[in-house]
């Protein structure tokens, strides 16, 4: 998958830019701070999960004073232009492919897939579960209608079912039927996050040791309420017969997959615990060289690798050995604020030369 043509109108600091990307290719986008490389990434990012990653806010995507924005890519997959429109104005997104309007977000979403690898995800060990949940779920979705369809009912019906147990006496046969289908689609969910870890896993075993020198081992464990290796529509009618009560006392929900959570383990040991800067970096540059190769393995091609300011941080030697680990037809964007010192052999190698435009008006960026 290739990542052609990328128009952004009113973007961040883009008013009007046009920049085209050779297919395959190892793309640099380098220039001093503040000039705008990660809001590249971060509008190539966008088009893959239709969700910034750095604000939940769409106000702040679209440049200051102006009313809209849009992003207008085309993309290449298996041997196919797809040209892909997104355009956001007074709180609505709208979304094109071949200029037809698309109606949801689950017919949009991954028609370009990119993995982003990002300063900001070094909380990815640390912070709350949610951030793992929505790992999970931003992957899952983009490679399974079926996890997307579970997913969004499972989120339904725990819903309906927080709003039964906040009645003074709820009617016990909707509680019943909703608990039940609850059991179904969280069935799902539970049995496509195992799976997803699993293969996670086999490929963390070959690409983590390349950064660790081959003495340590990182290990992802998944962490939902039931045990996975039981039936699980077995364990969940048992334990939500168990639990009504509760939950009805506290008139919420207390068990389910809106809890589930991931568990990094070094050499045993929960990352968040033990993992210096270093080796959470390491683990990152790991777990998503993972997921690329899982991407290409269950659809064939590779997604556009994102790596945000990801040289700074790392020593020469671990810089070299995530340039050798990328595979070869990947298509590769990188941001830099210096010129990469780094042996890129064969590999096709674009420099962009990224530079805000003082008087507002963007001229194309310059490639060599
Ligand atoms: N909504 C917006 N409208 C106009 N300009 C914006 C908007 N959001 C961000 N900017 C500008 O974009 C620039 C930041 O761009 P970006 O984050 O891409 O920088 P960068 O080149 O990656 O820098 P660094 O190397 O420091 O990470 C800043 O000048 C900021 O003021």
């Amino acid at each position: 998958m290739n990542l052609l043509e990328l128009h952004l109108h009113q973007f961040r600091s883009y008013h009007e830019s046009v920049f085209r990307f050779e297919p395959g290719a190892i793309h640099i986008l380098e220039g001093a701070n503040a000039q705008g490389k990660t809001n590249i990434i971060e509008a190539i990012a966008y088009i893959s999960n239709l969700r910034s990653f750095r604000t939940r806010n769409l106000r702040d995507l679209t440049e200051h004073g102006q009313p809209s924005f849009s992003i207008d890519a085309v993309c290449e997959h298996g041997g196919i232009r797809e040209p892909l429109r997104i355009h956001h104005e007074a709180g609505k997104k709208k979304l094109f492919r071949f200029g037809n309007p698309v109606a949801s977000f689950s017919r949009f979403v991954g028609t370009l897939n990119a993995v982003l690898f990002s300063p900001d995800d070094m909380m990815f060990f640390s912070g709350a579960p949610v951030l793992r949940r929505r790992f999970m779920d931003t992957e899952l979705v983009k490679l399974s209608q079926s996890y997307t369809s579970a997913l969004r009912t499972t989120q339904k019906l725990l819903k309906n079912r927080n709003a039964l147990l906040k009645k003074k006496q709820p009617e016990p046969f909707l509680l019943e039927t909703v608990t039940e289908q609850l059991v179904d689609t969280q069935g799902t969910v539970i049995r496509q996050r195992q799976g997803f870890v699993n293969r996670l896993n086999e490929r963390l075993r070959e690409f983590y040791p390349v950064f660790s020198g081959g003495t340590e081992h990182l290990k992802i464990q998944y962490r939902t309420f039931v045990d996975t290796e039981r039936n699980l529509e077995t364990q969940m009618k048992d334990l939500y017969r168990k639990t009504r009560e509760r939950d009805l006392r506290f008139s919420v929900t207390g068990d389910g997959i809106h809890k589930d959570d991931l568990v990094f383990l070094l050499n045993g040991y929960p990352m968040s615990a033990v993992g210096s800067q270093g080796q959470k970096r390491s683990a990152l540059l790991a777990l998503k060289l993972s997921l690329c190769s899982i991407i290409q393995e269950k659809t064939g091609q590779y997604p556009v690798f994102l790596l945000d300011d990801v040289f700074s941080e790392l020593d020469p030697v671990r810089r070299q050995k995530l340039i050798d680990l990328i595979p070869q037809n990947m298509q590769v964007f990188i941001t830099a604020a210096e010129p990469v010192q780094a042996d890129f052999g064969n590999r096709m190698v674009c420099v962009h030369h990224i530079k805000k435009e003082i008087n507002g008006k963007d001229k194309q960026n310059e490639s060599q």
